[in-house]
């Protein structure tokens, strides 16, 4: 168990702040005389001492610590302009924690002459309760998610490998050219987000020599995370408004979930089976491991003395001694060979503590990669094998198809076939029926005239001699026309069944038009097949002769007036 470290920085004051300042500090306690309230911490720096010093004082061991596998966390903490990112980031005078830290980190792995490494870093800053990457700002509004192999992460968030302090550093200048820094009445470049500069260290043992298969030994994975929080503030004081205000609001909120899980981390809530709110909010949830977790945390509180600030400044030392009272459970995380090393195939590559130009690791290097990628490809074979089966199934099955379907079309072609010969050959039933119906017509011509020379013998009994001589030469002359009309008609073109009974019916007219319209469809027009389908040829004939008999008599008994050759002409009754 391990409790949290706890050191208070207080900024320079203007001289005339530093007459008024109410506050005290007398070894490690700090109090304001005549006030119940005293507040002991680990160490406390006054404004005369250096970064360096702060850096000495814990910083460095969870630096040295987080090289042997231990996890590692130190953040500034303060009200506005403070002096958190002064002590985080330092100045072009002075430098601060974090590249101190980071110098420190090289020159560690450098001593452990037993061990290989390999370093990983990333840049994130909450804005806004949003995560955003600094090494790759597109990286937007990132998530946090948890496994059991990686615990809490964010996922999507930019891990470049190093492989030398300036390599950091200057990854860690790209990465501040991104972050969120806005200006208040407090402090010209105030923090508007968290920053979390995070290196991530690998170790294992070196072989002995090249051809040692060390592939099951114990790899130490550890995190070490560097905090520059955003200051807490009050609006009064800032003079925040609009976007600097909607950034305050969500600085403050934050920070006091930080302040609510740390008290109840200090109450014990966790080892009581009590709730600590760590999701409520972006920071805890990421910063959970070192809160009351596996990791080495130390906390610098950044404070003013100055009368003003006297609440804030209060406020400040409150969270900080109640960090004091929260204990954490650290131990060197060794996770095996595989399992560090699988999920990150493609960034094989190691640091050493001597440098990377030492041939013979590399080559040992080399065969580990393949032997990791044939490992990797074997676990995948099975699952191409099962994809390859599925694959030909479905082509197997769209072949059966394709067949099936050429068969039906192949069926479907010769009953067409059939279907076209069974008209072709109905067209020509059709055609005969009608050229026989047309020899019907030929042959009426004679019935006829037999039919007139018949009834003008058959009653001419009213008539004169002279008149009967007469009507007699004028039903010769008649029906020698009548004759020679049917003739003329029936050698005419080819009509349909029905045009011809038609034009029978309408008379001359009828039979002009008729023939004038069967000009006008020759050889495209052919009787109603099915009507006459129903009918054996010789019915069709009958009824066809029956009908003109018929007419022939009306014709020449009735005298029809609308008939050319009506018998009333005959009769002189009418003109
Ligand atoms: N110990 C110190 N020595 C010299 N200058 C300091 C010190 N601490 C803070 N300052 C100066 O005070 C100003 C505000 O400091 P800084 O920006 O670090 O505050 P902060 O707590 O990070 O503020 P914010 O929360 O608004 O970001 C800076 O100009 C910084 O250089």
């Amino acid at each position: 168990m391990e409790r949290i470290h706890v050191s208070v920085r207080a900024r320079p004051l203007s001289p005339e702040d530093a007459k008024s300042s109410p506050w005290r500090i007398a070894g490690n306690t700090i109090f304001i005389p005549n006030q119940p309230a005293k507040f002991e911490f680990d160490r406390i720096f006054g404004d005369e001492c250096r970064t360096l010093e702060i850096y000495k004082e814990r910083t460095k061991k969870i630096v040295s610590t987080a090289v042997q596998g231990f996890n590692g966390t130190v953040f500034a903490y303060g009200q506005t302009s403070s002096g958190k990112t002064h002590t985080m980031r330092g100045s072009a005078t002075e430098p601060g924690v974090i590249p101190m830290a980071v110098q420190d980190l090289f020159n560690f792995i450098e001593e452990e002459m037993n061990r290989e490494f390999l370093l990983r870093m990333s840049y994130m800053e909450i804005y806004n309760e949003e995560i955003n990457d600094l090494l790759a700002p597109e990286h937007r509004k990132l998530q946090i998610h948890e496994s059991i192999e990686r615990g809490i992460f964010v996922a999507g968030l930019r891990e470049e490998i190093v492989a030398s302090p300036d390599q950091v550093l200057e990854l860690m200048d790209f990465g501040e050219s991104h972050r969120h820094i806005g200006e208040t009445n407090m402090n010209t470049y105030s923090s508007r987000s968290h920053t979390i500069f995070r290196m991530i260290i690998e170790s294992r043992e070196k072989a002995e020599d090249t051809k040692t298969d060390n592939s099951c030994d114990a790899v130490r994975v550890s995190v070490l995370n560097l905090v520059d929080l955003a200051g807490s503030e009050r609006v009064a004081k800032t003079g925040a408004e609009g976007v600097r205000l909607k950034e305050g609001s969500h600085i403050n909120k934050s920070l006091m979930t930080l302040g609510t899980v740390i008290k109840k981390l200090s109450e014990g809530a966790e080892s009581q089976g009590g709730h600590v709110p760590y999701r409520d909010s972006k920071l805890t949830r990421i910063l959970q491991p070192a809160l009351g977790g596996n990791a080495n945390t130390a906390i610098i509180c950044n404070i003013t003395l100055a009368q003003i600030h006297a609440d804030e400044t209060k406020s400040s030392l409150q969270f900080a001694s109640r960090a004091l009272r929260v204990t954490n459970c650290v131990h060197v995380n060794e996770v095996g060979y595989l399992t560090a090393f699988c999920t990150q195939l493609s960034l094989c590559l190691l640091l050493t503590s001597t440098i990377l130009t030492d041939a013979a690791l590399l080559k040992r290097q080399k065969k580990e990669i393949e032997e990791l990628r044939a490992k990797f490809q074997a676990s995948h074979s099975e699952h191409l094998d099962e994809e390859i089966l599925n694959l030909r199934n479905t082509l197997l099955k769209s072949e059966l198809e394709r067949e099936r379907i050429a068969l039906e079309l192949e069926e479907e072609k010769k009953a067409q076939a059939e279907r076209e010969k069974r008209l072709q050959e109905q067209a020509k039933k059709i055609e005969n029926l009608s050229s026989m119906v047309l020899c019907s017509n030929r042959d009426e011509g004679r019935d006829t005239y037999k039919k007139e020379k018949r009834r003008y013998t058959w009653c001419p009994d009213n008539l004169s001699r002279e008149a009967s001589k007469e009507l007699n030469s004028t039903v010769k002359e008649k029906a020698s026309v009548v004759k020679a009309k049917r003739i003329e008609r029936d050698i005419g073109p080819l009509l349909p069944f029905e045009e011809l009974l038609d034009a029978d019916s309408k008379g001359d007219s009828g039979k002009q038009e008729v023939n004038s319209r069967s000009n006008q469809l020759e050889d495209c027009t052919l009787p109603d097949s099915q009507a006459l389908l129903h009918k054996t040829v010789s019915e069709i004939k009958i009824d066809y002769l029956t009908r003109k008999l018929f007419e022939a008599d009306i014709h020449l008994v009735d005298g029809s007036e609308q008939d050319d050759y009506s018998l009333m002409d005959l009769n002189g009754a009418k003109h």
